[in-house]
């Protein structure tokens, strides 16, 4: 409690920021409108990367995934890939004029094409490149630049090192994976690790990593009660209810899951969605919700891409995701990847969602 003159301040936690994490070729606009308007909760969306090169010009698919006009969601922090300065402050220079004010620098990615070029995550091995490539990036840079890293390439033991680097820079806020770049993503999170940077890091922090349920979110804040920032990626594919959800227990606390007898179906807390919340959805209205959802976004990708293979492709991988949502995810997952059409996907979706609009 803190006294300010004779008015006390009761110093409650923070509220929870949930981020929605950059999944290349998932999370693009197209992906990111219907997420919004179907569930929400979101407070931070993150463009895949953008790899910032040579050219002048962003390519067209990237570009339309940041424009402004093609964004309905709250707030939207363009992720950029590069490690040479000058390419990295042309494409936040090209941001800057878009309007946006603050971006995302990836030094997480773990994919090998990437880093056998000293990119995302292989930046990390090569330090003293890195320490020269932040003192410049934030000297010159316009914009805000916040860091979303891993611990290092091959030990977490690299990671303090490179915290010390992170900490002489202004660094906007910084978002740990912790795992290393050779773990993909198997293994687990090294909690103990991240504990180390809380201990250490003078930045704001953000958790991410293999957060897939309420279970698993109770378990970082037990763990970490200073952190008020995480990031979800395949969680939220899975189950794309659980950032509402996690507002839900920040605002009505662990205990009150049951709902009061006044409150109407799915009403949930201020900046909740334009759907409103999962609290009192029955079992049918749960599901009703995932079938609409999926059938908005496959309109959605048909109106942006044409009818065709790549949408189908593109729901088919939702769906290896989704389908923990549905009572027969496995058979479901099944039938989804056997589907060799997209008329015949959507036959199928009439079947598993008759109550739900084909649109
Ligand atoms: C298919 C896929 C694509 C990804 N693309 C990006 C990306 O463009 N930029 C990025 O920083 N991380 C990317 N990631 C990593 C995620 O943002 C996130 O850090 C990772 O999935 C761990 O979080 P999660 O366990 O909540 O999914 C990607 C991960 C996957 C599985």
């Amino acid at each position: 409690m803190t006294e300010i003159g004779t008015i006390f301040i009761i110093e409650w936690r923070t509220v929870m920021q949930v981020y929605f994490a950059p999944l290349e070729s998932i999370t693009g606009y197209v992906f990111r409108n219907v997420f919004e308007k179907y569930y929400g909760g979101i407070d931070r969306y993150f463009t895949p990367f953008i790899t910032a090169t040579d050219s002048k010009r962003l390519r067209n698919k990237e570009m339309r995934d940041i424009l402004p006009e093609n964004n309905q969601v709250g707030c939207l922090i363009p992720q950029i890939m590069s490690n040479r300065a000058e390419e990295f402050l042309r494409v936040a220079g090209q941001m800057a004029d878009l309007g946006y004010d603050t971006v995302n620098l990836n030094l997480g990615c773990p994919a090998r094409t990437v880093v056998s070029k000293g990119k995302g995550s292989g930046f990390l091995a090569r330090t003293v490149a890195l320490d020269r490539f932040l003192e410049e990036i934030y000297r010159e840079c316009p914009l805000k630049i916040s860091i979303k890293t891993r611990l290092g390439v091959d030990d977490p033991e690299e990671f303090p090192e490179i915290i010390d680097i992170y900490n002489q820079y202004p660094v906007e806020e910084l978002i740990i994976h912790p795992r290393v770049q050779k773990d993909y993503y198997k293994n687990t999170p090294n909690l103990d690790m991240f504990a180390e940077a809380v201990q250490r890091c003078n930045m704001p922090l953000c958790y991410n990593g293999d957060i897939c349920s309420l279970e698993d979110y109770d378990r970082i804040c037990a763990r970490f009660p200073e952190v008020t920032r995480v990031m979800i990626g395949r969680g939220l594919l899975a189950h794309p209810e659980l950032a509402l959800q996690i507002r839900e227990r920040e605002a009505y606390g662990k205990e009150q899951t049951a709902p009061s007898s006044d409150e109407g179906a799915g009403n949930g807390p201020q900046n909740m969605s334009g759907a409103g919340g999962m609290r009192n959805l029955s079992e049918k209205e749960r599901l009703n919700r995932i079938g609409a959802y999926a059938n908005a976004l496959c309109k959605a990708y048909c109106e942006a891409y044409g009818p065709g293979q790549p949408v189908l492709f593109k729901m088919k991988e939702l769906w290896d995701f989704l389908a923990d949502s549905m009572p027969d995810g496995k058979k479901l997952r099944k039938k989804v990847h056997k589907v060799q059409r997209l008329d015949g996907y959507q036959r199928l979706m009439r079947e598993v969602f008759p109550e739900i609009d084909p649109l």
